[in-house]
């Protein structure tokens, strides 16, 4: 069956680490071809990068990418966003568009109403009813289509704009509609979460090796023990809690680490490293400075 997105183009500003990811599942999981994505990065290093990896157009100019495309991608970092946005409403070829398009961050932090009234300030009240901004916070295993986005849906979002909205998160794996009240807390578990797994990961590699085993074995041992945890989580018929205690023979092996884990205060920690994400995200709505 074709998908809705087979006649869309869709325009990434920004071509960094995210936006890879992301058209790395659209060409892969949604039958989306080359020619249907464009992007546009001040970095020769990023343009040379994408074109050649996905055999996509970029370019330089962020107001052709919006004025080629139904779908507009924001995926600079939040810090740039303000910048860019203002670039951008300044070009004739956004105050004279006359189609619709769908206007998707990605960027942590921007709330949906401040990133509607930067879109539309500067616009028509009719020249506003075409331009549909919708948050998107993605994650980066979208680049193997096990990717998890939260979305979240403004005012005048219609159903048809969220169809495409949910499409094109869909190909990158799952979908959660969030009120975009919690969009911050969503971003700090799924949007950030990959990286604390990875951390995690880095540390059993290196327990490993600490205790004589070799780079290549610990790498192929914490893999599988991940992975193998992940799929009894999804199919194991028991939640996390009663998988654990399986594993936990009393006075046994499991019962020796927990317990160093919980000494060291490991479920309290991990809850005050997700707050601190959280709100980091909140703080990155106050407009800050660019950092290098
Ligand atoms: N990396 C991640 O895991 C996730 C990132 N995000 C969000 O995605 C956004 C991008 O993050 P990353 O891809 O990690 O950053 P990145 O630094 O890899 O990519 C940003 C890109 O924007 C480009 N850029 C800078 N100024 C620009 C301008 N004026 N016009 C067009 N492009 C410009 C940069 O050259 C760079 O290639 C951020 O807002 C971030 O919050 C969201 C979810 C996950
Ligand atoms: O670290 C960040 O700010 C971005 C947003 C979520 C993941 N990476």
């Amino acid at each position: 069956m074709p998908s809705i997105l087979s006649q869309k183009t869709i325009g990434f500003i920004g071509a960094g680490n995210m936006a890879q990811a992301m058209i790395q599942a659209l060409r892969h999981n949604s039958g989306i071809s080359a020619d249907q994505i464009l992007a546009a990065d001040p970095g020769e290093h990023q343009r040379n990068l994408v074109a050649s990896k996905f055999q996509i157009r970029s370019v330089t100019d962020n107001a052709e990418v919006f004025d080629k495309s139904d779908i507009v991608i924001l995926a600079v970092k939040p810090q740039q966003l303000p910048s860019v946005i203002h670039e951008l409403t300044q070009d004739p070829r956004y105050t004279e568009n006359r189609s619709r398009k769908l206007i998707i961050s990605i960027a942590a932090g921007i709330p949906l109403p401040t990133l509607e009234h930067h879109l539309t300030a500067s616009l028509t009240a009719h020249a506003k009813e075409l331009i549909v901004p919708i948050r998107i916070m993605p994650n980066t295993p979208a680049l193997v289509g096990c990717g998890m986005s939260g979305l979240s849906r403004g005012p005048g979002v219609r159903d048809e704009d969220m169809e495409l909205a949910m499409t094109m998160a869909g190909s990158m794996g799952k979908v959660c509609v969030l009120p975009e009240t919690l969009m911050d807390a969503l971003t700090a578990l799924s949007g950030s979460g990959p990286a604390y797994l990875f951390l995690l990961a880095e540390a059993m590699i290196q327990a490993g090796t600490t205790l004589g085993i070799s780079n290549d074995d610990a790498l192929t041992l914490t893999v599988q023990t991940l992975k193998g945890a992940i799929a009894l989580m999804e199919n194991g018929g028991a939640d996390t809690a009663t998988l654990r205690q399986r594993v936990t023979s009393p006075g046994g092996t499991t019962a020796a680490a927990l317990a160093i884990l919980e000494e060291g205060g490991f479920t309290d920690l991990v809850t005050r490293a997700i707050t601190a994400a959280r709100d980091r995200s909140r703080e990155l709505s106050s407009r800050e400075p660019e950092t290098p």
